[in-house]
């Protein structure tokens, strides 16, 4: 049997899938890696990390499954997006990268859109001057750390640089590349207005793949530590949220998905470019040859649950030892139990700033409504809705910018949670389904491998393998007994913003 890897470079940990030519899973592997804060609002890792812990998670997923690295006949990729990986002249790390959720340019965000214009730059690239994006961690290390700047050859994505590594290839995917902030979205080239204008040399930049294209080949040396074969085809891949829509099969108008993982994201295929007025979506490329897509993004989505969890959550902890079940099954199941609108309790989610639909690094979270009947189960119920209704922010835009999205396809983490996909369906007002590939963005990257080595479509490979397996109906009366807490929900942040502004403020002056 002939198999495809997929592999999707987290942000916690490197996933390894094995998918057979059918489109079935034979096999996953996960080995985590460390993310450093070293400041308030900061996030760092070490590419060198990333690297070894492919090579462990690629041999140790070959071991487990007793698979001969023969038998893979194509690899694709799927990473975290937006982070800086600096290389230089030889290709080597010049410091550790600047993640998606990293906060520290706000400053470098207002000087490109007063240096480009707000409009200009949407016209240009599609979307606004964002702190997680690329091109604003380029101008804050010119301007932080000059002596590193002047080193700079190469800028790469954080999946770019392992496939560099594997390949020796320098490369980047359309999809990736849309959020840097220096690709033309529209016309899926670089843009040398943008680089011009941030003074920012456009040679620093990749060669660009559609993501089934083939990007490099397996070098000798990293087939020795993998266990691979020499001369596998390794195709260019795509963004962590691209390649999770195709690993659930959003290559469709009319389908969106909802990715529940650390960020929390909603998704809509677009078969031509879009952009909303206000630029408040992202407009990106798709990773679909000559598609495109937009999606809002909450920075902490499970990762609000998930600081819920490892903070408030120890009596649970030792429950779900104690009876062999997961934590969140446990909180979950509590949260069940707690009455809808948690008795009147409305949880914030912006524990790291947010991004859709309010881009401000400075918001914060909070419980709003707390009363003597609370008990943990509300606060966990709250928790929950919380996260809901600000994705319900991102699926709003969706249709105000005249989509209409009849089904969601969720994924990621969260997506486990029954409780959570029906919670969902009645916030939305919309049927939410599983599919049978349950693995995201390591499946999308397993089927652009197949895409790219078999010559074959996207979407008919999507067809052809992914098919609905659970389906949630929305409850009408619950619908509308969460209308007038989504409507309060919605007033909160403006009220709050002074409020938020000034505790970041203080927080950081320690
Ligand atoms: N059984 C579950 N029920 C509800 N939420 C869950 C469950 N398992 C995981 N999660 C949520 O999913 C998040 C992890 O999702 P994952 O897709 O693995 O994230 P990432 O790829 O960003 O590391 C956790 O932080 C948690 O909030
Ligand atoms: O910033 C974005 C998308 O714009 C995030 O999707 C990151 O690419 C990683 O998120 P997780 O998969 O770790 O939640």
């Amino acid at each position: 049997m002939s198999y495809f890897l997929g592999l999707d470079l987290g942000t916690s940990a490197v996933k390894c899938i094995l998918v057979d030519e059918r489109g079935a899973v034979a096999g996953s592997h996960s080995v985590e890696y460390p993310l450093d804060q070293p400041h308030p609002g900061w996030a760092e890792q070490h590419p060198e990390d990333w690297w070894q812990g492919t090579v462990q998670g690629i041999r140790e997923l070959l071991d487990h499954t007793g698979t001969s690295g023969v038998d893979i006949i194509g690899i694709g990729f799927s990473g975290q997006m937006h982070g800086s990986v600096f290389l230089d002249a030889d290709q080597a790390v010049i410091r550790p990268a600047l993640l998606w959720c990293d906060q520290r340019t706000a400053e470098q965000c207002a000087q490109i859109e007063q240096a480009v214009g707000v409009d200009e730059l949407g016209r240009l690239t599609g979307n606004r001057a964002l702190t997680g994006f690329t091109a604003p961690k380029v101008l804050w290390l010119r301007q932080h750390e000059p002596e590193h700047y002047a080193r700079v050859r190469h800028l790469l994505l954080p999946k770019d640089y392992v496939r560099l590594r594997l390949t020796g290839a320098l490369g980047m995917d359309v999809a990736d590349a849309s959020g840097t902030l220096l690709l033309d979205v529209a016309a899926r080239r670089w843009s040398q207005a943008v680089t011009e204008r941030l003074d920012i040399p456009l040679d620093w930049l990749p060669p660009l793949y559609e993501s089934g294209e083939i990007a490099g080949r397996l070098l000798p040396e990293a087939a020795a530590l993998t266990g691979l074969a020499a001369g596998t085809p390794v195709v260019a891949g795509g963004g962590d949220q691209a390649c999770g829509a195709v690993g659930v099969g959003v290559v469709r108008e009319g389908i969106a998905s909802v990715a529940l993982g650390t960020s929390g994201v909603v998704f809509v295929h677009d078969d031509a470019y879009q952009t909303d007025e206000a630029y408040r979506l992202h407009s990106f490329c798709h990773g679909v040859p000559g598609k495109w897509h937009r999606m809002g993004v909450m920075l902490a989505a499970g990762g609000a649950l998930q600081w819920w969890r490892r903070h408030f959550a120890h009596e649970e902890l030792a429950r779900a030892q104690a009876e062999g079940r997961d934590v969140y099954n446990v909180l979950t199941s509590e949260a069940a139990a707690a009455p809808l609108g948690s008795e009147g309790l409305l949880f914030l989610p912006y524990l790291t700033g947010e991004r859709t639909p309010h881009p401000d690094p400075k918001a914060r979270g909070g419980f709003i409504g707390l009363n003597l009947r609370h008990g943990k189960a509300h606060l966990t119920r709250a928790v929950l809705e919380g996260i809901t209704f600000g994705l319900r922010d991102s699926l709003e835009l969706i249709r105000a910018s005249g989509v209409a999205v009849r089904e969601l396809r969720v994924s990621g983490g969260g997506a486990r949670s029954p409780m959570w996909r029906q919670m969902i369906a009645d916030i939305f007002g919309i049927p939410v389904v599983t599919v049978n590939s349950t693995d995201g963005p390591a499946y999308g990257a397993a089927v652009m491998a197949a895409s790219g080595v078999l010559g074959r479509d996207i979407t008919e490979l999507c067809d052809e393998w992914i098919r609905i397996v659970d389906r949630a109906e929305p409850d009408a009366a619950r619908h509308a007994a969460y209308e007038p807490y989504y409507r309060i929900y919605r007033e909160l942040y403006a009220a709050l913003k002074p409020a938020f502004h000034q505790l970041s403020d203080l927080a950081a002056q320690g």
